[in-house]
């Protein structure tokens, strides 16, 4: 009689892993033929000392090669998967064959497999720079963790400061208060927005796992507003947008910066994970309008003072105007704000689907 054994499988992102509860396995072959794995030796299993088999369809392309070793109480196969990736599942098939079970002992999800790689790569590299423990690279990343910590820690300072005196004085003033934001709060938006500039380049080069465009996006668009719009006219000054717009930004800040600082710990607050990766859903549309309604009402200024204007092209005869430039760039805040609104929508659903998972 053949019977199926109990299996227990894990993942990597680069292989599959299965556990073939047999004791004393004999005559193992094993092999994978077609995307399919064939499992046929004799054991001792559910069924007591019998013939054993199963075949499992992969859910993606495996590699033809497949390795196992076999102890006294079971036998550990390995295939390595065609493509690097995380499998949703282990069969073609939705519904699990019976046999089948999560090797809970081996069980990561997806982040915490890629923390495990991490690990690995810090410790190799541990290993080829120095030799030694602690090593250079150990201290480097105590060095990196300590730097991001006390950036997130300097610019939740900033955009706290700016949210809580923006709204203290929304409170004792009333309306006025949203005529003289700039003036009370512009040097330290200035600082905390000129520092920001840093974060593309952690992006860049790779000091946080990024990508790069939508951080540059978010940077360039608030700077553009700030130094050119808001800074350069001082007819804006006084302009109620500016607070719209600064308090905006403070908001979102004074969620993110914090969630990274425990991020530097391996840390998270259930609560404020869920701001940060859910606020921006009002707070990123209302900013972004905010931004367009700053830059239209700056363009007939702009036409006016004829300030940053191309002076005289012989061609045309006259200045060119830098409130072209400025519909330009309206064209484009839309565009950068699908971009990134999608870009932000992908990684809270990255975040909640890995939970989610883990949760499970
Ligand atoms: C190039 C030409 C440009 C032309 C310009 C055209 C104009 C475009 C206009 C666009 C409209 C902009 C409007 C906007 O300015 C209005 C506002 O901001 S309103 C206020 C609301 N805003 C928001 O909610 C957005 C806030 N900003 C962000 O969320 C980010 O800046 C953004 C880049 C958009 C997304 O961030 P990111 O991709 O980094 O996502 P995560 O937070 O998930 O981070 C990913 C992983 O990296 C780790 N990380 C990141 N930064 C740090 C850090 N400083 N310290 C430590 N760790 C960090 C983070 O923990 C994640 O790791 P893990 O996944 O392991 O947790």
């Amino acid at each position: 009689m053949t019977l199926t054994p109990l299996v227990y499988w894990a993942q990597r992102h680069e292989e599959i892993y299965l556990r073939v509860e047999l004791t004393d396995a004999q005559n193992i072959d094993v092999h994978a033929h077609e995307n399919v794995l064939h499992f046929r030796a004799q054991g001792h299993g559910a069924k007591g000392q019998n013939d054993y088999n199963f075949s499992l369809e992969f859910y993606l392309p495996v590699k033809p090669g497949v390795s196992h070793k076999s102890t006294q109480r079971q036998v550990n196969i390995t295939v390595q998967k065609e493509q690097r990736g995380w499998w949703e599942r282990l069969t073609t098939q939705e519904r699990k064959p019976v046999f089948l079970a999560p090797d809970f002992d081996r069980w990561l999800d997806e982040s915490d497999a890629e923390m495990e790689i991490r690990e690995k790569v810090s410790l190799n590299l541990c290993f080829y720079i120095s030799g030694t423990f602690p090593c250079t690279f150990n201290r480097f990343v105590s060095l990196k963790t300590g730097y991001l910590f006390t950036y997130n820690l300097v610019q939740f300072l900033g955009f706290s400061w700016m949210f809580v005196n923006m709204t203290v004085r929304l409170f004792i003033f009333g309306q006025d208060s949203l005529y003289d934001t700039y003036h009370t709060m512009s040097d330290v938006m200035f600082f905390c927005q000129t520092l920001a500039v840093l974060e593309v380049l952690h992006a860049a080069f790779g000091v946080v796992q990024t990508s790069v465009f939508p951080t540059l996006i978010q940077v360039v668009a608030r700077n553009f507003v700030l130094f050119i719009i808001f800074g350069s006219l001082e007819e804006m000054h006084n302009r109620p947008v500016v607070f719209f717009v600064f308090y905006l930004w403070s908001i979102i800040e004074i969620f993110r910066y914090p969630f990274y600082m425990l991020g530097c710990f391996n840390t998270e607050w259930k609560p404020l994970t869920w701001l940060r990766y859910t606020i921006w859903m009002p707070l990123y549309p209302l900013g972004a309008l905010s931004e367009a309604v700053a830059v239209i009402q700056s363009i007939p200024i702009f036409d006016k003072t004829k300030l940053l204007s191309i002076p005289h092209p012989k061609a045309i005869g006259t200045s060119v105007s830098f409130s072209y430039f400025l519909y330009v760039y309206l064209a484009l805040l839309f565009l950068g704000f699908s971009l990134n609104l999608r870009h932000l929508y992908k990684q809270r659903t990255r975040r909640f689907r890995t939970k989610k998972r883990k949760a499970n």
